[in-house]
């Protein structure tokens, strides 16, 4: 690691340490005592978290022992109280982990005199009680009986000072500390002296004698930069954690940004915005946390591999009321799980469908040229085309969906329908019993749901998503605008698998069609059976209990095991139901979507309170996005016509307030290979629009090995390809196999995750599978590919993941295809990136000296 002291600017304060023996920076009995002081602080808080739980725990235990009994409303109140204690309880059992990590001194005592930190202080005298108030700063906020804080929220107004202060602008704080613990124990403290002059006016004397500066770090006005260091050091496991006790003012500035309009946090790759977004959504919880509680948020990432590698994050900070899904998954009920080239799921996402798909619809309800005849009960009836055209404009009218407003244009038809009958079996048409006899004969008879259908066809939006791919015909008629290529790339056959991109536009046929009958009747189904077996379930525990007697019914028991049931949480409820509205929706590699996504989006936030971060140069696909207001279009609101304004004046409506920020400092990639990244990004054709400074550079951390002149290289036709491959294969496994031991020797056997990021992942895993110690790291628990030591994958997959080391393979092909993805794939390491290619390298990037070049 290529170390250097970080030079004093008016930024960076002063910096002490009192942490592990390696650092040596403070005499070790002042380094101890400080610890001992610190470790009894901790154990205070320890202490109440422990009594709240267990409080939580006997509340929750109470509340549930008063049974089913009772009235509907003393039911609901004693499920909404048993929701709380549940979701109390896993609030403060997520935050176990370094529950404090923190200490800020302030200034100036309290105005109003009362002692913040009574408790603590009360635990340990310490010297500063005289000189301000001291905050120990948690992940979440306890205060004890007596209602005296002992811990500060790290999300309440005043901790903005821990995350925000600067030598520059102290916010009225003196000194800040990180205090290290693992396991309820302090291992380690960091000061920095924020406010000299008013720590020297109070004889405050650092804890330690020597100043350090903190090695490695390249970037200015950084804070806590040895908890910085240490947490970007660590190895991987697999599972992204919470950065709450190192997030930089820059970052912290977003994190608790207003929560209302539109927020675009970009930034180029390990700026921090998943971990930032992630942080917001528990700060705007703690802010709004009424409005967030009834409505819950909505996190939508790019693989469900991304959403397990983050799943652990919002845990950790107390909150657990967050739907997270794929766009595959968004709605209820529908299993994406094709695959189809980007090109055609591009197609797919373009605005233009708003109106195709309006048009289907509207397909779906047509007027006969000529009057239909109908036979009912051997009378011939007319279906007449100006009945029809009435009985649609009227069903129009009622604004409601196309299989909700069938039932206003089937009654209006079987009227008339009606009329016909009585007229021709001279009946009397003004009699309401006999009105009600012939409409159900004709509602029942054959002929004349046939004949209504055609002319109104209740249908389910898969149904007819399914049409329009499957039958050429029909697709070349609704869309006029697309070109026969483009049609031609949309066709594919009856009962394939559904993809991603097919969701948004299911989503918009949903709103378009309604519930159909069909789906309505399954419902109903479904439920009757569900009760069927409730039912028997409860004549079984009768007849074993010997609860009869005459005095239980099956029914009742049903009745009550379901009002018994684990009531859903609302998370649970949110995810099933395709209508729900969140109170904020956040959405990472926002760059992939397109309209139909973000309309299928702006549907489940009325209110348009959106995170949604991402990285234009990270974009999937031959060229990226222009712009965010480009990629957004389809969130804001459109000009409109105005009817008042005048003869064809546009009266430009207000759109959703959108606002950018921009992240720049990386925390995960070396410089040396964010440089190189940045090079290959503009040899390409697509530089970065925001370029970042590393944290930090690792010497040797890019290795380029070029066997595009070698016995490996990719074999041209007529060649002998069986010997190329082999070649190939062995210079791989070689490849993978010195990083795996390096990566051993410098963070522990085993310890660490490698992915080897590749254009052709099966081949790729099948050649590095012939050496047994690779297959075995490749085994995947659980079939969780975040948790093998070695993981293939194509440079898709990769996004928003990152590993210690990146194995890429040919990275000139993931380049030609999509040069975000290459992007994208040489920013995945914290450590370490090595090239292994058998074609031509792509412009900006070279072989490193001392590699087996070509
Ligand atoms: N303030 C911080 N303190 C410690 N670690 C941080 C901090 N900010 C970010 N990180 C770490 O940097 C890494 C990258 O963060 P994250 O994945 O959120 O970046 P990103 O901008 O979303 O990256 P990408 O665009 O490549 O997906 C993660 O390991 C994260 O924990």
């Amino acid at each position: 690691m290529s170390q250097h002291h970080a030079p004093e600017s008016p930024q960076s304060p002063r910096r002490q340490h009192a942490d592990a023996p390696a650092e040596q920076a403070a005499p070790l009995a002042t380094r101890d005592r400080e610890i001992a002081a610190e470790q009894e602080i901790i154990d205070v808080a320890y202490t109440e978290l422990d009594r709240q739980l267990s409080q939580a725990r006997r509340s929750l235990a109470a509340t549930q022992a008063r049974g089913a009994s009772g009235t509907h409303q003393s039911r609901g109140e004693r499920d909404a109280y048993a929701a709380h204690y549940s979701g109390l309880i896993s609030s403060l059992e997520g935050v176990e982990d370094r529950l404090v990590f923190g200490r800020m001194d302030m200034a100036q005592p309290a105005a109003d005199g009362t002692d913040a930190t009574a408790a603590a202080s009360n635990a340990v005298d310490t010297d500063l009680t005289a000189a301000g108030r001291r905050h120990y700063v948690g992940r979440i906020g306890l205060h004890d009986s007596h209602h005296r804080e002992v811990v500060l929220d790290w999300r309440a107004p005043l901790s903005r000072a821990f995350y925000q202060a600067t030598a520059s602008e102290p916010m009225g704080l003196v000194r800040r500390r990180h205090i290290d613990t693992r396991a309820r124990r302090v291992i380690g403290l960091e000061d920095e002296l924020i406010d000299v002059h008013a720590a020297e006016s109070a004889a405050l004397t650092a804890a330690s004698s020597e100043e350090t500066g903190t090695a490695g770090m390249s970037v200015d006005g950084l804070q806590g930069e040895g908890a910085l260091i240490a947490a970007m050091s660590a190895a991987r496991d697999g599972r992204m954690g919470d950065i709450v006790a190192t997030i930089q003012a820059e970052q912290d500035r977003v994190v608790t940004g207003d929560g209302k309009g539109v927020l675009v946090v970009q930034g180029g790759p390990g700026t921090g915005k998943t971990a930032v977004a992630l942080h917001r959504v528990a700060y705007l919880f703690y802010a709004e946390r009424e409005r967030l509680e009834r409505s819950g948020v909505l996190l939508v990432g790019p693989s469900r591999t991304f959403l397990r590698y983050v799943e652990q994050v919002l845990p950790s900070l107390g909150e657990t009321g967050v739907v997270s899904t794929t766009l595959a998954d968004l709605v209820p009920g529908v299993h994406a799980r094709g695959t189809e080239p980007a090109q055609v799921a591009e197609l797919k996402s373009r605005h233009v469908w708003a109106d195709i798909l309006r048009r289907a619809v509207r397909d779906l309800q047509r007027v006969p040229g000529e009057p239909r005849d109908i036979v009912v009960q051997g009378t011939r009836l007319q279906l007449l085309p100006a009945d029809v055209r009435e009985a649609a404009a009227r069903a129009r009218r009622s604004g409601k969906p196309h299989n909700l407003a069938r039932e206003t244009f089937v009654l209006w038809l079987l009227e008339r329908l009606t009329d016909q009958f009585a007229t021709a079996t001279h009946q009397d048409a003004t009699d309401a019993d006999t009105r009600a006899w012939i409409r159900e004969d004709i509602r029942t008879a054959r002929d004349a749901r046939r004949e209504i259908n055609l002319c109104w066809m209740p249908t389910t939006p898969v149904g007819l998503l399914e049409r329009l791919w499957s039958r050429p015909e029909l697709l070349a008629r609704l869309t006029p605008e697309l070109r026969p290529a483009e049609r031609r790339l949309l066709a594919r056959p009856a009962g394939s698998e559904l993809t991603e991109a097919d969701v948004p536009l299911i989503d918009e046929l949903a709103e378009l069609l309604g519930p159909s009958e069909d789906a309505e009747a399954r419902r109903a189904r479904l439920e009757a059976r569900r009760r069927e077996s409730l039912v028997a379930y409860a004549a079984q525990a009768i007849e074993a209990q010997e609860l009869g007697g005459g005095m239980v019914s099956a029914e009742m028991l049903a009745d009550r095991v379901e009002e018994t049931g684990p009531s859903l949480t609302l998370a649970e409820r949110a995810r099933a139901d395709r209508s729900w509205t969140y109170g904020h929706v956040v959405v990472d590699e926002a760059q992939e979507l397109g309209a139909m996504a973000w309309r299928a989006l702006a549907r489940r936030c009325p209110v348009r309170s959106f995170t949604i971060v991402g990285d234009l140069a990270q974009y999937s696909g031959p060229s990226r996005p222009r712009s965010w207001r480009h990629v957004l279009s389809a969130l804001g609101t459109r000009p409109r016509k105005s009817r008042r304004g005048g003869r064809g004046a546009r009266v430009e409506q207000a759109s959703t307030p959108l606002r950018e920020e921009a992240l720049t400092v990386c925390y995960r990639t070396p410089t040396t290979i964010m440089r190189a990244a940045e090079q290959v990004a503009a040899g390409l054709g697509q530089p970065v629009a925001y370029p970042v400074t590393s944290v930090r550079d690792l010497p040797a951390c890019l290795a380029v090995d070029d066997l595009s002149r070698s016995p490996a290289a990719a074999a041209p036709i007529g060649s002998n390809a069986r010997l190329a491959d082999a070649a190939w294969g062995q210079a791989l496994r070689a490849a993978v196999a010195e990083e795996s031991a390096a990566l051993d020797a410098a963070v522990g056997t085993n310890a660490g995750r490698i992915a080897v990021i590749t254009p052709e992942p099966q081949p790729t895993a099948a050649l590095l599978a012939q050496d047994a110690a690779l297959s075995a790291a490749m085994e995947a628990p659980g079939g969780d590919i975040l948790r093998s030591r070695l993981a293939v994958m194509n440079p898709h997959l990769s996004k928003g993941l990152e590993f210690d080391v990146v194995v890429l393979v040919d990275p000139a092909m993931i380049g030609a295809v999509s040069p975000g993805d290459l992007y994208v794939a040489m920013t995945r390491p914290t450590r370490r990136l090595r090239v292994v290619s058998r074609v031509p390298l792509p412009a900006g990037l070279r072989p490193t000296h001392g590699q087996r070049a070509g």
